[in-house]
């Protein structure tokens, strides 16, 4: 796979002071969808607004299909579609109207064969002759990435997507992105939902204080830090944890009814079958086990601490 988006060293301090990015680099390749995942001030939209040219970057290099952001943007920039996070649509105009408006902006010609095909892919066919504010909030959105679509980028960028709507309309929005998936569209997407990110994401970057902290394929961030729980219940609630069992970092439930031991799903030993051995010859019977697995909520609040600081500019 080609790289779509290169980017290098890239820096943006504010005029206030604020150092939004520190030399964040990254490389996304073709037809990827990779989330990034922050706080608030984290820098997420400072870094998408540069890539996208509404933004000059103070340090570093962003290249958008080897087209450099700065020298060559407006090849650059024909590459891309934006989604923002706010939804601002003409409200009289109609659905197919708002869209074909959207390519005359980025000085290409009539394409409504195109455009036929971006709205059936978005289910907004049937409402191509509807005015925008007729439709629901779903589908204003939808609307948005139709028009963000018009000029057959190859990078799509959607921040926070669903940020603000209810779950029936997240899910709606997670089908959307699936579907972009097959039609071979690159996707950056921002969100704070570590579901979200988990769900769509190939790979998923976290981002805190400017500081891109790690980007890695979904699955390996969750087997990587995803510690595993293993929780035995009891036939015979215990008041103590007995001697034999003592140093394996056990604990016992308040009602003595369980016990509960963290392993780490890449140790080459896990524990666990000495640790039945174990109960066994303590005379601990074991009524039942269940397991679960830590969740990209943990995984995240281990890497990003501290609240930010919004007068940091260090
Ligand atoms: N135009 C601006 N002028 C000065 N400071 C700014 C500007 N835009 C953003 N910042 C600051 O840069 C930092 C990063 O902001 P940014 O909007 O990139 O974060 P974010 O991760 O997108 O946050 P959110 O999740 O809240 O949208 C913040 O401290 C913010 O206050």
């Amino acid at each position: 796979m080609a790289a779509i988006i290169e980017i290098e060293n890239l820096s943006k301090q504010y005029r206030g002071g604020t150092k939004a990015l520190n030399d964040v680099s990254l490389t996304i390749e073709e037809g990827e969808i990779i989330a990034l995942l922050g706080p608030n001030g984290a820098g997420k939209t400072t870094l998408i607004s540069i890539i996208c040219g509404l933004v000059v970057p103070t340090g570093g290099a962003v290249r958008v299909g080897g087209h450099d952001i700065a020298t060559d943007w407006r090849a650059a920039r024909r590459l891309i579609g934006l989604v923002p996070q706010e939804i601002a649509l003409e409200p009289f105009e109609t659905v197919m109207n708002s869209v074909r408006f959207t390519r005359g902006l980025y000085g290409e010609g009539s394409d409504d064969a195109w455009i036929g095909q971006v709205l059936r892919s978005l289910a907004l066919w049937d409402k191509r002759d509807t005015p925008t504010k007729e439709l629901s909030g779903g589908m204003k959105r939808r609307v948005l990435i139709a028009k963000a679509l018009a000029h057959r980028p190859k990078v799509l960028f959607l921040d926070e997507p669903t940020a603000g709507v209810d779950v029936a309309l997240r899910r709606e929005m997670w089908q959307v992105v699936e579907q972009l998936r097959r039609d071979g569209v690159t996707i950056i997407l921002t969100t704070h939902y570590l579901e979200e990110a988990e769900e769509m994401a190939d790979r998923i970057g976290v981002i805190d204080r400017g500081r891109l902290l790690l980007i890695k394929p979904t699955a390996e961030l969750m087997g990587e830090f995803g510690k595993k729980t293993l929780t035995i219940e009891l036939d015979t609630p215990l008041s103590q944890i007995p001697p034999e069992l003592e140093g394996r970092e056990l604990r016992l439930s308040a009602d003595g009814r369980a016990l509960s031991y963290d392993y780490d799903t890449r140790a080459e030993r896990t524990g666990i079958a000495r640790l039945i051995g174990d109960l066994a010859r303590a005379g601990v019977t074991v009524r039942d086990v269940s397991t679960r697995q830590s969740n990209l909520e943990e995984v995240f609040m281990s890497l990003v601490s501290e609240p930010q600081h919004e007068e940091e500019t260090a």
